[in-house]
């Protein structure tokens, strides 16, 4: 009631007046930016930074120079030298095949003129040991007719075709399978 009185009375004024000239410590110390030390409480100090202290060994160690990395233009010219040096080496030195011991066993029986059939299951090395069977005999034989090539089926002579890779050995393959067959129907 009091307070309803005096708000009546006009003292609403001089109260609100009289607040206003005594702003809040809070609204001081956290609302307002201020020079003044005092103004801030203990917790809310900003902390010192410390120093760091490095070990001296740091600063003695003089600083590697960073090597400067490669623009793509260098790379690529790299990758250019690269591919070309490994290609030159490829055509100067193929992979060697080395035969297994089954597979030098066949090449040796075929080299000492015994005739041979070898048959074994999909990847054991049958058409790998023909390459090398073909190899050995073009260079024990020199001239160029010396081996020939024949297949049984129209099918294993594409296959042949395809695994010996090479145009004129095919053109020729074809021709002794044609003649093989020629003779073996008896017409020739
Ligand atoms: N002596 C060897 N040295 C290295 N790799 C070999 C050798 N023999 C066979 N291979 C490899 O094994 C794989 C199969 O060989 P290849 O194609 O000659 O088998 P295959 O018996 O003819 O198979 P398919 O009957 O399926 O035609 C190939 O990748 C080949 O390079």
């Amino acid at each position: 009631m009091k307070a309803i009185e005096d708000a009546l009375n006009g003292n609403t004024i001089v109260a609100t007046a009289s607040r206003a000239s005594q702003p809040l410590v809070e609204s001081r110390t956290y609302n307002k930016r201020t020079s003044d030390p005092a103004l801030f409480e203990k917790d809310d100090a900003p902390s010192q930074k410390k120093k760091r202290h490095l070990p001296p060994s740091w600063s003695e160690e003089p600083r590697e120079k960073t090597a400067l990395r490669p623009t793509s233009a260098i790379m690529k010219h790299q990758i250019r030298d690269l591919s070309r040096t490994s290609s030159s080496n490829a055509t100067k030195r193929p992979a060697g095949v080395f035969l297994s011991q089954e597979q030098s066993q066949i090449l040796q029986l075929v080299e000492e003129g015994t005739s041979v059939f070898y048959t074994g299951s999909a990847g054991t090395g049958k058409s790998v040991l023909l390459r090398e069977i073909i190899k050995t005999m073009k260079k024990k034989h020199k001239a160029a007719d010396a081996v020939a090539i024949t297949a049984s089926t129209g099918k294993s002579t594409l296959m042949l075709m395809r695994s010996l890779n090479s145009r004129v050995q095919a053109l020729r393959l074809v021709t002794l399978v044609a003649l093989q067959s020629i003779r073996l129907l008896g017409l020739a």
